[in-house]
């Protein structure tokens, strides 16, 4: 049971068009350089004119990331060190544009929305904001699904609509942020349900926790999961949404609406840390080609982002040691995305340049 934009959204999202992809590849031989010289960007950009259908793809301008945030009631379980409150108070600051991700994207010219999809406090100075809470804060997995279904459709389509908005509004790639103390245990419990590895491979330290609490940490995961497992009887892919709901975040939904709306809208979604992962796998969950339209900005540090992208089969372009989340490796790794396609527009080709080919050469 699906809500009908997410049903509508899903079954928009199609597969890459393998027409414009050889003509992408044929189109980077012939450009001045040593043919693979290039690296990763060559079958990115080939990747992004699928998505297009158009090759070259459209110039990658203007960007625009979108900031989920939200907060947990497994924070009640001493999971991280950090009060609940600093979730407020950090999109304050996003709309005061003091926060790291803010001076990354005035680095990068990327443009900054924040939504308050279920952020537990009211926004102090909230100007710029957008208002879309669906509750305040989840509740406590380790007792009682997180969210209902209604919450999590409801939650998935504030993303959804996220999408849209931004893209109507001109956005050619979409990239997702997001803040919510205590968020990396909800990220963790979801990649477990979702690659069926165990709480303790894919759970990390978070913003930094001792290893007492990152002890804790990998118990009430367990905990919750042996809960509510039995609710997806063993396949998690049968009913994606239930296993959101039960052990997922209002963010996690929401950024799982926004790349399913880019991927329906065929524009790419670079992703940030953990938590994009881990809604990143729901968002494939729900409709396996939505994988094709998300591009990896990083490695987090968080083992269970590592273990996410393996099984989305994508490769982080930048490995920085970032922990942050708020979209900051997502901003930091736009621009080497932005490359990709700009060299289909700008390089010459060796005709166009009176460049020598190898093949003319005389061996
Ligand atoms: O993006 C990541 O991979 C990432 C890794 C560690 C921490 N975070 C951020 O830290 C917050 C959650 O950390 P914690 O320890 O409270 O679960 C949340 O606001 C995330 O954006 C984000
Ligand atoms: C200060 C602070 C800033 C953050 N940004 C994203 N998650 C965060 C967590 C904390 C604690």
């Amino acid at each position: 049971m699906t809500s009908e934009l997410l049903g509508l959204t899903i079954g928009a999202v199609r597969p890459l068009d393998a027409a414009a992809m050889a003509q992408t590849r044929e189109l980077q031989a012939r450009l001045t350089k040593p043919a693979g010289s290039l690296g990763e960007l060559e079958e990115l950009s080939v990747r992004l004119s699928g998505l297009a259908a158009l090759s070259p793809p459209p110039m990658l301008e203007p960007a625009h990331l979108a900031i989920f945030a939200g907060d947990h009631g497994v924070h009640a379980q001493g999971v991280t060190p950090w009060p609940q409150e600093v979730t407020a108070q950090m999109v304050a600051n996003f709309l005061a544009g003091g926060a790291a991700v803010n001076a990354l994207a005035r680095q990068t010219g990327v443009a900054v929305t924040v939504v308050d999809v279920g952020v537990a406090a009211d926004v102090p100075g909230a100007d710029g904001l957008v208002s879309a809470k669906v509750r305040a804060g989840t509740r406590d997995m380790t007792v009682e699904p997180a969210m209902t279904r209604p919450e999590a459709l409801a939650a998935l389509e504030v993303g959804i609509a996220t999408a849209n908005a931004l893209v109507d509004g001109g956005a050619r790639v979409l990239l997702t942020g997001d803040m919510g103390i205590a968020n990396t245990t909800a990220s963790a419990a979801v990649i477990s349900a979702f690659t069926g590895r165990d709480p303790g491979v894919v759970t990390g330290y978070g913003t930094g926790i001792d290893a007492p609490t990152h002890r804790r940490k990998v118990e009430v995961i367990e905990r919750a999961l042996a809960l509510h497992g039995p609710a997806w009887g063993g396949d998690p892919h049968t009913d994606p949404v239930a296993v959101l709901a039960a052990v997922g975040g209002l963010e996690h939904a929401a950024l799982a609406g926004f790349i399913l709306g880019a991927a329906a809208r065929r524009v790419p979604v670079i992703l940030d840390g953990v938590i994009a992962a881990a809604a990143a796998l729901t968002a494939a969950a729900l409709a396996p080609s939505s994988r094709d339209a998300m591009i990896a900005g990083h490695e987090s540090v968080e083992p269970g982002a590592s273990v996410a992208l393996s099984q989305l089969e994508l490769n982080p372009l930048l490995s920085l040691g970032l922990r942050l989340g708020e979209g900051t490796g997502a901003v930091l790794a736009y621009p080497v995305v932005a490359g990709s396609v700009r060299v289909l527009h700008e390089m010459a080709t060796f005709d166009s340049a009176g460049v020598a080919s190898k093949d003319e050469h005389k061996q």
